[in-house]
């Protein structure tokens, strides 16, 4: 390579990497894997270390990924957020291992920690109160987000133990809990939501919401690994930890001390697989050397500390031909593309399809038929498609073509504005979306009919028996055993599940209704607050909005839904069928009547309490909650982050406002 070469190679690698930090850490997203980033990144700085002339003092080598926001206040850190080296291979482990031993000799230990996926975080505690979270943002100055931050359970508002100094710092990553990300992403999928795509950058996305009440939903976690401050009197990273878990911080048990590098390489073994049953993602490990002082040796570069390095595992990818893509059409009518695949062993199963998302996905990559694809799985379920291998490309390919029409009914797609996906507008008539919609309606969270499973929505369907879950009860046991190896024991199974399905709440009904944006925990929410489905079909727009976690988007689908006119007569169809469209009246088990006749509103984030348990101790002591503002409402429960307009109309009207410790003073 020439250096002019050289030159224009580092220009285009910065402006890549440039790119790709700012999809990551400012939009949360990744365009490439972590892997293909890596590789960008070691061969600018090993382009940059044969022709230093041309390193840049801003080049993305030299510094911390990530930027400030301007929707958060922005905080200087006392000590730089860093990076870590990392590295994909043992031998430049062994490399590290030698530089450190060249300058502190022999006599030390490492500490190896797992490395945890998440968002890297700085807490501060001034007489054992939490005062200020922050996001490491360039690594000099962050974003403030103490409010979110608040919201996680394990973090400790208030340290319970005596012996501890009168500031300090502890630094941890939090993530979004596997199983939360999987619930989210099975709420998303029941509306018809687009997946979110991996728990770091769901983490990362969350961390950064304006409105905290949602982040408490999200239920995010947080692993403390380093503690920092004046006059600690701690001597090692191993004390540290120690230290912080005595004072009630989340530590992973998953840490050891290794006295050498080969008792590292047997942790790294040991964790390829077993770091799978954690509950959150991890990506490899860290080693850092353990005492304090050694690591002031070592010291530091301008974007990470000498005394430690990441060893990342590879992601389990396989490359195999792209054999079709396949076009499914789910019960809200999106679509979504799936590659068949020529089958290929992958992290120990056989993978044969795998997911590329929508048409910009398809696009972005340029797949072809007959192209060698690589395949990656990484904590998904179905694998993804990460890259073409160009050099394999057969000739006279062309690129794929996004469908236009429906490929089971052959409506011509609609792409709303700024989705990225396409939909099948077709409701009425588009056999997967009808059956998808009976298969919603049927499902154990919604009407829970037991008897009929998705062959016999299949059957019933192409007779032409039903269109829509209404006529489900229309079946007769007569029209029923004409079905095809149809018993009559199974057709009395689906009466009596239709029969019962008819004592099944309020809340489920709705939900089995399929208003887009209304999974089950919303759909509870609304049956609790509108009582019954007719409250909730005249509601407007600002009615719904002023219930407590319903959006704009959620408002606008129950708008838009009712006010079409076939809605309303499925909804009568099925309300003279005989299911539940009221919430049962809710058996209260009064503890006192001290709130008789007062009203409160509820807002903001609440440390000890979720809003519903306020709401139903308020209940239970004779009061009642109402959702908006008002000169005759008698208290503000004020949480953390209440929404400003809220916080000046109370003012203005002069309402009582508490907090949480003055309303548990009232209950005493
Ligand atoms: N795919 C993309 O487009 C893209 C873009 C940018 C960055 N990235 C990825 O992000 C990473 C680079 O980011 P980086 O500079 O934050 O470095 P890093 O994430 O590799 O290492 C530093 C971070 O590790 C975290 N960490 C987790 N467990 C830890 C532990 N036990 N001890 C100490 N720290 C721990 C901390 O949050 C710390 O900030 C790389 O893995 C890169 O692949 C990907
Ligand atoms: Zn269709």
């Amino acid at each position: 390579m020439t250096r002019e070469e050289a030159k224009l190679r580092i220009e285009e690698l910065t402006e890549k990497i440039n790119y790709y930090n700012d999809l990551y850490y400012q939009q949360s997203t990744s365009a490439i894997s972590d892997f293909e980033f890596d590789k960008l990144l070691e061969e600018l700085i090993k382009l940059e270390d044969l022709h230093p002339k041309f390193k840049k003092e801003d080049s993305p080598s030299q510094r911390v990924g990530g930027t400030i926001t301007k929707e958060f206040k922005t905080v200087y850190h006392v000590y730089p957020m860093l990076s870590l080296s990392n590295t994909y291979s043992e031998e430049e482990l062994i490399e590290f291992d030698n530089r450190v031993k060249k300058a502190i000799g022999t006599n030390f230990e490492y500490i190896a920690e797992l490395k945890f996926d998440g968002v890297a975080m700085s807490i501060t505690y001034e007489n054992g109160i939490l005062k200020q979270a922050t996001t490491r943002g360039d690594g000099v100055r962050g974003d403030d987000v103490t409010a979110n931050v608040k919201t996680i359970r394990s973090i400790p508002l208030k340290i319970k133990s005596n012996n501890i100094p009168p500031l300090f710092e502890v630094r941890g990553e939090v993530f979004l809990p596997l199983d939360s990300f999987n619930k989210i992403n099975k709420e998303r999928e029941d509306i018809g939501e687009p997946l979110l795509a991996n728990p770091r950058n769901a983490a990362s996305g969350t961390i950064k919401m304006q409105d905290s009440t949602v982040v408490a939903q999200r239920k995010l976690d947080c692993f403390v690994y380093g503690l920092l401050g004046e006059n600690l009197d701690i001597k090692s990273h191993h004390e540290a930890l120690i230290k912080i878990k005595e004072w009630g911080f989340n530590v992973s048990d998953s840490y050891s001390s290794c006295k050498d590098i080969q008792e590292v390489m047997s942790y790294i073994n040991k964790w390829e697989r077993e770091r799978f049953k954690l509950p959150l993602g991890t990506d490899g490990i860290v080693i850092k050397v353990n005492d304090y002082k050694q690591q002031e040796i070592l010291g530091y570069t301008a974007k990470s500390p000498r005394w430690a390095i990441a060893y990342k595992y590879k992601a389990d990818t396989a490359s195999t031909i792209l054999e079709s893509i396949e076009y499914q059409v789910g019960r809200t009518g999106a679509v979504t593309p799936v590659a068949n695949l020529l089958p290929v062993q992958l992290a120990g199963t056989k993978v044969k399809r795998a997911s590329v998302h929508n048409a910009n996905e398809i696009k972005r990559l340029d797949l072809r038929i007959g192209d060698t694809v690589f395949v990656e799985k990484g904590g998904e379920i179905i694998p993804k498609i990460t890259g073409v291998n160009l050099g394999l490309r057969p000739e006279n390919s062309i690129p794929i073509e996004y469908i236009s029409n429906c490929p089971e009914c052959g409506t011509p797609l609609i792409r709303k504005e700024g989705e990225a996906v396409h939909y099948c507008p077709n409701e009425k008539g588009c056999p997967p979306q009808i059956k998808g919609k009976l298969e919603h309606f049927i499902q154990r969270k919604a009407l829970n009919i037991e008897g009929i499973g998705s062959e016999t929505v299949d059957q019933l369907f192409a007779k032409g028996l039903v269109k829509d879950p209404s006529d489900l009860y229309d079946l007769t046991f007569e029209k029923l055993c004409n079905l095809e190896r149809f018993g009559e024991k199974s057709a009395n199974n689906i009466l009596k599940g239709l029969e019962t399905s008819k004592t099944v709440p309020f809340k489920n009904v709705l939900f089995g209704i399929g208003i887009r944006y209304v999974g089950n925990t919303v759909a509870e929410k609304l049956a609790d607050h509108f009582n019954n489905i007719d409250a909730l079909a005249k509601a407007s727009f600002e009615e719904l909005r002023e219930v407590p976690e319903i959006g704009e988007k959620i408002a606008q689908g129950v708008v838009e839904y009712f006010a079409q006119e076939e809605h309303r007569v499925f909804i009568e169809r099925l309300k003279k069928a005989g299911l539940q469209m009221e919430a049962q009246k809710k058996v209260i088990e009064f503890e006192s009547n001290i709130f008789e006749g007062k009203t409160f509103v509820i807002s903001g984030v609440f440390q000890n309490f979720s809003r519903d348990s306020i709401k139903e101790k308020v209940e239970k002591n004779g009061g009642k909650v109402v959702s908006s503002i008002s000169a005759k409402l008698n208290f503000l429960i004020a949480g953390e982050n209440m929404g400003p307009s809220k916080l000046e109309k109370a003012q203005k009207l002069g309402i009582h406002m508490i907090s949480e410790d003055e309303f548990t003073d009232m209950l005493k």
